[in-house]
Parts: C-alpha cells; structure tokens; sequence
C-alpha cells in the first residue's frame, strides 16, 4: 500500500457555538479517493473547507507528505481545487471567459476543459443564461483545466443529468490515475469506485 500523502488528524469544528464534527481523522495515499456522507447539517461541507485550509478547525491538524499541510497556506491553496455549492462563476462572461479566468491562475487549456464536459457548443454564451446543471458543469469543467494533486468537491453532481454525471467518470479517473486524490460530499452516486467512505 502507498503512503499517505494526506492526512487528518482529530479534526474538531465548530459553528455558531456548536461542535460540529470531532475526533475525524483519516489518510489518503496518492490516487485515493474520500466520500463524505451523513445527514443535513452533519459538517461534510464545513470539514471541506476546513481541508482546504478556508475555516479553521478547532482542534487537530492536517499534513501534507508528513508535514504541516497549512504551514504555507498559498502552498496548499495550489495544490487544491475546491469547488463549493456555489458555481463561482461570473453571470457577465462567457462559458470561455469564465474558465478564462481559473486558466490564467492554474494553468491549462479552455477549449479542451470545455470538451471534457461538453460545454464547447455554448462557450461563447454569457454565464448568466445558462441553465443551472450547465452552470455546474462549467464551474467542474475547472478540475479539467490542469493536474494537482487534491480536488475537494461539494455535491459536485447536484443539477446534472445522467449524461454529465458519467462524463465526470473519465475526468476523476484520470486524476486519480496519476495520483490525485479526491475528497467529495455527496447525497448521490458518485463515479468514484473503490472510494472509502467517512459518515459524519
Ligand atoms: N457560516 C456559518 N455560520 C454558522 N453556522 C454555520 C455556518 N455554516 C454552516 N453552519 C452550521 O454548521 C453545521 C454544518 O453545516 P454544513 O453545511 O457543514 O453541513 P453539511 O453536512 O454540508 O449539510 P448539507 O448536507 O445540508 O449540505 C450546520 O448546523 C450549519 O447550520
């Protein structure tokens, strides 16, 4: 078995004065993948920023290949990709622009980012009349645009019809393929085989 690349230890959470989650570790090894379920309100999307070093957590601690995973947080701010409930998209730009703009700061080549999702017929339409299963599409056409090593994704398959589900198949496959990991919460079936399972 690889080692593990990333790992939590006794995270603990609060919000609003209410503890959350505790308690919560788990490693992932290179090409893994983390499902993150429970009920409403059970913490899956606040452990997820937790991960991606935007909330801070309580207690516990992250690590990177054995090191402090927040030590330099623009460090691990490049090795993530964090999709939240929000699409993050600019309703004025187009499909292209939009994505445009995660390319200048990632890397990576829009054209083939869009057909990884199949948005190429409406790249040039303005975010904001898109239909919301497209708007979620282009947000996850991101996670195609260039390889890191940990994709953090929130409901990532919430508005998508069966088509656009099983095109995320390939795109998470590749990644895990070359040894990305992917942490996801989810209510639904996800393209994700042998992915362990953490129920908050
Ligand atoms: N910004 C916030 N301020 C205060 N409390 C919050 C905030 N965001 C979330 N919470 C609370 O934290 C708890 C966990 O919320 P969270 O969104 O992490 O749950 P979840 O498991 O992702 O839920 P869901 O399945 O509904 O998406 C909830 O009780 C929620 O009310």
């Amino acid at each position: 078995m690889e080692a593990a690349l990333f790992t939590a230890q006794d995270l603990a959470c609060w919000r609003a004065e209410r503890l959350v989650f505790a308690e919560i570790s788990f490693t992932l090894a290179p090409g893994e993948a983390l499902l993150l379920t429970g009920a409403n309100g059970a913490g899956k999307s606040s452990l997820l920023r937790v991960l991606a070093g935007l909330l801070p957590a309580a207690e516990g601690k992250l690590l990177w290949n054995n090191e402090d995973a927040l030590a330099d947080r623009v460090t691990h701010g490049a090795r993530l990709r964090y999709l939240g409930h929000q699409d993050a998209l600019k309703p004025a730009l187009s499909a292209a622009e939009n994505l445009g703009f995660y390319a200048r700061l990632h890397g990576g080549d829009v054209p083939a980012a869009l057909e990884a999702l199949d948005l190429l017929p409406l790249a040039d339409l303005p975010a904001r009349v898109l239909s919301s299963g497209q708007k979620r599409r282009l947000a996850l056409a991101r996670l195609a645009l260039a390889p890191c090593g940990l994709w953090l994704l929130d409901e990532p398959t919430v508005g998508l019809d069966t088509a656009s589900v099983a095109r995320l198949g390939p795109l998470l496959a590749a990644h895990r393929a070359r040894g990305g990991m992917v942490i996801a919460a989810t209510h639904l079936p996800l393209p994700l085989p042998d992915a362990r399972e953490l129920r908050l």
